[in-house]
């Protein structure tokens, strides 16, 4: 619907940028299935349910605001990750998505690897018995802790970012009597998000090792052929403690098409055509990250795993055929496209405050201390009233966090029913991903707990934080 057809519009386009929510849907009540659970619907007498439960008794049961989480939606999304890449590839999932140890067993039981980028989200899953091998160790400077530990307890691969690390870790990995198998992180000068694609400045960044150049800084390649990730694996290869087993690359995050995975392909291929000439060895991995994008609004049109695996594969193997190696074992590592759509954050509304011509802003009960991503990256996002049904007419709204910010919003323009009021509860789908993994204590805020619910039944998962977690860590 063009903006000036709808009866509102000259309104709305006074105070909307051009795109997204230009109009009003047609039905404030409809729930588009693209960005919520899988479980979620509105009962015939208007309010959300999630598993087969209803938000007003969510809410009383574990108050607002809380993320609830669709458990049986992220077993779904396991399996389906796992079935598309098949047996002779490798899913770990991301745990800085979101990670505790309910989802670290789940992860367990359906047959997914996991990627942790410190000694927290180490211990997390170890805690939850995720066996060592399965797990992949991260970070751009991990401490001689991490290090230690990571070897120590035998998870299956480091990734090494830095030439500084591959010392650390094989000094480690030697004091430990172990030969550790590691991955060099290589930056390979394509960088993705969402729907753009920037083929400049990328290797400007803290992650990983160049292809591309000569000199790796201090420590650097001096002078020998290739760039800095070409140098890594000569002086990885030339240490006992230390199995060079792949070559790892990310490129983003939310990103929509597989043309930034072909690029990356294309020049890991090469680099691994590099080390079979130079070295006589072709390295058994590669790794293209994680990356892959989910709705956050009905805009937003993510692929489903199994087109995304087949690309990946077709394009490795294109690669590999053309540069006449053998096909390396892949492995992906998606965080949002797993728990992304699986959870949605409710809110109670506190105050209604319309201005005249503009908006109305709805502050509810969190804000960015649950949902750091709108202040952080602009994202966007979705909202429903999620306690009943309505049939008033749509309200331009902007729905507000409680922390002293003006910029802490949680969705910067949404539809909502014009007889909103304080007490309605409001919901905000597609907040499984970075939202309780980022949430902080601004304002002395207590991170919500994440709930997780299955058919008809909810379970706490992760805690809400309570005054005396707050005081516990004041010694002062
Ligand atoms: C190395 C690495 N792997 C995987 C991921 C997961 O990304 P996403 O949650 O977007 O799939 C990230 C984060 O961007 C990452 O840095
Ligand atoms: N935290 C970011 C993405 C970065 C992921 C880690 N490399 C987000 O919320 O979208």
């Amino acid at each position: 619907m063009s903006r000036s057809a709808h009866p509102a519009g000259p309104r709305y386009a006074d105070v909307l940028p051009e795109g997204h929510y230009s109009a009003p849907p047609a039905d404030l009540n409809q729930l588009d299935q693209g960005v919520w659970a899988r479980t979620v619907a509105r009962t015939p007498e208007g309010a959300v349910t999630v598993g087969g439960l209803d938000v007003q008794q969510l809410a009383e049961e574990f108050g607002t605001p809380a993320y609830f989480l669709d458990e049986a939606d992220f077993r779904a999304r396991c399996r389906a990750w796992r079935d598309a890449f098949g047996a002779d590839a490798d899913v770990f999932y991301a745990g800085k998505a979101f990670l505790c140890r309910a989802v670290v067993r789940w992860l367990h039981e359906e047959g997914l690897n996991l990627d942790v980028c410190s000694l927290g989200e180490l211990t997390t899953a170890l805690a939850a018995g995720m066996p060592a091998e399965r797990i992949a160790m991260h970070g751009n400077n991990k401490s001689s802790e991490e290090i230690h530990r990571a070897v120590e307890e035998g998870v299956g691969r480091i990734v090494l970012d830095s030439f500084q690390e591959i010392a650390r870790v094989a000094h480690a990995a030697a004091a430990l009597g172990k030969r550790q198998r590691v991955q060099i992180r290589v930056t390979v000068g394509v960088e993705a998000h969402t729907h753009e694609f920037i083929a400049t400045a990328h290797e400007d960044q803290k992650f990983g090792l160049a292809l591309a150049g000569g000199a790796g800084g201090a420590g650097g390649a001096g002078g020998a052929a290739g760039g800095p990730a070409a140098e890594a694996v000569r002086r990885v290869l030339q240490l006992d403690s230390l199995e060079l087993v792949g070559i790892h690359s990310h490129i983003g995050s939310q990103i929509f098409d597989t043309s930034g995975f072909e690029v990356a392909a294309h020049r890991v291929v090469g680099l691994l055509r590099q080390v079979r000439d130079e070295h006589g060895v072709e390295l058994p991995e590669i790794d293209l990250g994680g990356g892959l994008g989910i709705a956050y609004t009905p805009d937003d049109d993510p692929s489903e795993p199994q087109e995304i695996a087949k690309a990946l594969r077709d394009i490795v193997t294109r690669e590999c055929e053309g540069a006449g190696l053998t096909v390396p074992r892949l492995s992906v590592e998606p965080g949002r496209a797993i728990v992304g759509p699986t959870a949605f954050t409710l809110y109670e509304v506190g105050t209604v405050k319309p201005l005249d011509g503009l908006r109305t802003y709805v502050s509810v009960d969190g804000g960015m201390s649950d949902n750091i991503r709108t202040a952080l990256y602009d994202a966007e996002y979705t909202v429903a009233l999620a306690s009943r049904a309505s049939t008033a007419g749509p309200m331009l709204s902007r729905v507000v966090g409680k922390h002293c910010e003006s910029g802490d919003i949680v969705v910067r323009d949404a539809f909502l029913p014009a007889d909103l009021a304080p007490g309605d509860l409001l919901a905000v789908p597609a907040t499984g991903a970075y939202c309780r993994s980022m949430a902080n204590n601004y304002n002395h805020a207590l991170r919500p707990p994440v709930v997780a619910v299955r058919d008809g039944a909810a379970r706490v998962i992760l805690r809400r934080e309570t005054e005396e977690d707050l005081l516990r860590l004041d010694v002062g």
